[in-house]
């Protein structure tokens, strides 16, 4: 490559970086341009420079420039001047990005771009922009955690983590919004830039895969997971409130018959229907579960323990009140045992209670079936 100076003096005399190009080859430039003759992403654009044109590009190191390009007729060559970008040239880069930004000064709109006024149903990017406030966007569930992440935000420079919350458009709708926070310089003072993304879609999967992992999907109810997950919380926020505890597994007699005499198709409609009972039985208070093939598990506030076994007989009646007839039209006796404990505050850990309630139950099956029995 020739110098600037031997062929074209006067390159040396601009102050800016300056390249002479044909079709993206470069005749000669002025110093100053260091690696970034290397710079592959530079070389293209040079290629695609038109006469008057400015265009952005962003070099390796991740710095902007601004290129402007004039025709140079006596050489059939361009002339195109690296200028470092200005404000606005960020501006126009981002305005034009797919994904929706916004950048704010706690929670004032300074900038935002086309794709967030679409997410969120505005009309425009200036209606955005005349809000005092993302409040309404960010919705008061989430404000506290919002002002809280800004302050760390401006503390620490960034956040570490990625967020999903559910934010407001204008037009009533709501959406899951993944936010991703960083700080920037904004006319010489920090602000925070976040780029929003959609994931309702996404979003509204893993809630359903959750409910999938969560759920016995013959009867409707909790499986074993959710209840052993739940068990404790339950226990821990019924205690807070003072009431009393009682734990009741519920399991079919001769099941096993049921299904080789009539088929499993019948057993599991037997399976439905007790499911069915159960949740009309109980309250909206109680933990209620199939923690196994033809087991079910409640747990439940009593008002007082004397009311246990009182509490546990009502329930087996009422369940028993209606008799089961199968989709063809079969009738069947169900029977089924009942072991019941009560929760110890302050002694008791959810596998002993659990323990005992099992030790009631198999009391019950050894005694008979058709039964309940309390161990207290
Ligand atoms: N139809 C159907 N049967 C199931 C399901 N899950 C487990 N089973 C059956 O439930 C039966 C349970 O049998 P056992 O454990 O011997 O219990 P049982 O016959 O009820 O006897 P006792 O509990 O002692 O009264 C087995 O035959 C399992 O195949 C299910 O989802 N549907």
């Amino acid at each position: 490559m020739q110098s600037a100076a031997d062929t074209n003096p006067w390159m040396s005399w601009l102050p800016e970086k300056a390249l002479l190009h044909r079709r993206g080859q470069i005749l000669s430039h002025n110093l100053g341009l260091g690696g970034l003759l290397e710079d592959a992403n530079l070389l293209s654009s040079l290629g695609r420079c038109q006469s008057g044109e400015r265009q952005l590009v962003v070099d390796r190191d991740g710095v902007l420039w601004c290129l402007s390009s004039q025709a140079v007729p006596e050489q059939e060559a361009m002339l195109t001047l690296m200028l470092p970008a200005a404000h606005q040239d960020l501006q126009q880069l981002i305005a034009h990005l797919p994904t929706a930004l916004v950048v704010h000064r706690w929670f004032k709109p300074l900038f935002t771009n086309q794709a967030f006024a679409d997410l969120f149903h505005f009309d425009s990017v200036s209606e955005v922009l005349e809000l005092d406030s993302l409040r309404s966007i960010i919705g008061e569930e989430h404000w506290p955690m919002a002002q809280e992440n800004y302050r760390t935000l401006m503390k620490h420079g960034r956040l570490d983590k990625i967020q999903v919350e559910e934010h407001h458009a204008v037009n009533g709708t709501r959406l899951q919004a993944q936010l991703v926070d960083f700080v920037l310089n904004w006319d010489g003072e920090p602000a925070v830039c976040t780029l929003v993304s959609n994931v309702s879609t996404q979003q509204a999967k893993i809630e359903q895969y959750k409910r999938m992992a969560f759920t016995d999907p013959l009867t409707g109810l909790g499986n074993r997971r959710r209840f052993f997950e739940h068990s404790e919380g339950f226990i821990q926020r019924s205690a807070a409130q003072g009431s009393s505890m009682m734990l009741l597994l519920l399991d079919v007699d001769h099941f096993k018959s049921i299904n080789d005499q009539h088929g499993h198709p019948v057993g599991d409609e037997v399976l439905q229907h007790l499911g069915n009972r159960l949740v009309q039985c109980v309250d909206s208070e109680a933990l209620l579960a199939r923690i196994g093939g033809e087991e079910f598990a409640l747990l439940m506030p009593v008002p007082a323990m004397s009311l246990l076994a009182e509490r546990a007989e009502r329930i087996k009646q009422e369940i028993g009140a209606e008799p089961f007839v199968s989709y063809h039209g079969l009738q069947l006796p169900i029977t089924f045992s009942v072991g019941v404990t009560r929760w110890r505050p302050g002694e008791d850990s959810l596998p002993a209670i659990y323990r005992r309630a099992d030790n009631a139950l198999y009391r019950a099956k050894s005694m008979g079936r058709d039964r309940i029995e309390c161990i207290y």
